[in-house]
């Protein structure tokens, strides 16, 4: 499966799907440990070869078993016994790279096991801290959910999830972290009774921070112009208590579709335009240009701060779809521009560490809009959505980065743009 991931370019969900659908016989605690071998050696791919003298998928998978999964050498060498389900013997040079292979000399983008491409963009913003960091987004992520404020508190939800074990999570108020298992998967919430109830969403803490930095509040309009399905929608909602006028839209119709089944569930209410498919797609919120109070751009971006859930990503991204993106993101917050009336604001976030889609993106929009918009200070944003984020954020030039080393959750962006006329 790393063979084909790697020389195919596919997503790492799609090789487990084929392959688990090519081996039925695999039970699920097989295709979980199978899943997790596979993560895991996307997530150390240069680091593990280069302890190993080699890049083919074993040596990858020997080299993540200690890096990763800090399993010293014999317990590696015993796995690897050529047993009837092992794999062959360790060879000798395998044993000794095993006993002394290091990263001391690595350079960063293989002890960092990231893209060199990129590392200019991501030393810009993390400076000294650029290996800590890439070390933090090679980690597994933990499994976050919102406790829907709509239905009830997080005391209340601590105790009807008492049987997930959930701990708080450490910056947003209605988080909630659940333990994963060894392999590093969650229980199955999807199909729990609370979930079904509507009485939380899985979300990660950096995406339910993104939104309380939104700064919503009851009695506005907002648009959500980039709801996909609804994550940051459902959450909007949930902030305002359902008192304000949220609008949600997104260019892809498909992926609306799960929003309206959300909505239902949690009890939110959002009024959702969908664009209509054909050849002239007209545009769905041209009745509320120049009068919203808030627009919230979630932006198509690389989702270079998603790393941790999605290892494979990492070694798909290439300077053309960074390029496109960085297209895109010109075009939504363009959009974002008319609908906002004077006085409003413009919330533009991103799951991106990369300058060229967050702050760049922002600086490109102050300059085509000339003296109509204004950054608001990163400490502004921070007080009037969760103050005590502050020391565990970056500033950056015209917003705020939260990271997996600083803020512990994924890597996300947050500027705010006021429409001064
Ligand atoms: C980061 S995702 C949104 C995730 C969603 N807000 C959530 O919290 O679940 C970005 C979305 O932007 C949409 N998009 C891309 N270009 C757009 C445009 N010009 N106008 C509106 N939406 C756009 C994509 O279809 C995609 O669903």
């Amino acid at each position: 499966m790393l063979a084909d991931i790697a020389e195919r370019r596919r997503p790492a969900a799609d090789a487990l799907k084929d392959w688990g659908l090519a081996h039925r016989f695999a039970g699920s605690g097989d295709r979980a440990a199978i899943a997790s071998l596979v993560y895991d050696g996307l997530r150390r791919r240069a680091s593990a070869a280069w302890i190993m003298g080699q890049e083919t998928p074993r040596a990858v998978l020997i080299g993540m078993l200690r890096l990763q999964r800090g399993l010293a050498a014999p317990t590696i060498a015993s796995l690897f016994n050529g047993g009837r389900f092992a794999p062959e013997p360790l060879s000798a040079q395998e044993q000794e790279r095993l006993a002394n292979g290091s990263l001391d000399d690595a350079p960063p983008e293989i002890a960092g096991d990231a893209p060199d491409w990129v590392l200019p963009s991501l030393q810009g913003v993390f400076g000294g801290d650029l290996l800590p960091e890439l070390r933090a987004l090679g980690r597994r992520a933990p499994l976050d959910i919102r406790v829907n404020r709509l239905k009830l508190d997080r005391d209340e939800a601590l105790s009807r999830l008492a049987h997930l074990a959930p701990e708080l999570t450490p910056h947003a108020p209605m988080g909630l972290r659940i333990p994963l298992g060894e392999d590093g998967r969650g229980p199955a919430l999807h199909i729990e009774p609370e979930f079904i109830e509507g009485l939380y969403e899985i979300q990660d803490e950096g995406s339910q921070l993104a939104t309380l930095l939104s700064g919503a509040r009851p009695g506005e309009t907002i648009v959500d112009l980039c709801a996909g399905g609804g994550g940051k929608t459902l959450g909007l909602a949930a902030l305002t208590r359902n008192k304000g006028r949220i609008i949600a839209t997104d260019a892809d119709p498909r992926r609306l579709a799960p929003i309206h089944e959300r909505l239902r569930r949690s009890g939110a209410e959002a009024e959702i335009r969908t664009p209509r498919a054909g050849r002239a797609r007209a545009d769905v919120l041209t009745d509320l240009d120049g009068t919203v109070d808030r627009v919230l751009v979630d932006a198509p971006c690389t989702g270079t701060g998603t790393w941790r859930r999605n290892p494979d990503a990492k070694w798909r991204l290439r300077p053309g779809s960074l390029a496109l993106r960085v297209s895109e993101q010109a075009q939504v917050l363009d959009r974002a521009a008319e609908l906002v009336r004077p006085g409003g604001r413009i919330v533009y976030v991103t799951c991106s560490l990369l300058p060229e889609e967050n702050d760049a993106a922002v600086a490109g929009l102050l300059k085509r809009q000339g003296e109509r918009f204004a950054v608001v200070a990163a400490d502004e944003v921070l007080a009037a959505g969760t103050p005590g984020l502050a020391p565990f954020v970056r500033l950056t030039q015209q917003g705020l980065q939260m990271s997996p080393a600083l803020t512990g959750t994924d890597g996300f962006y947050v500027a705010a743009l006021e429409r001064r006329a």
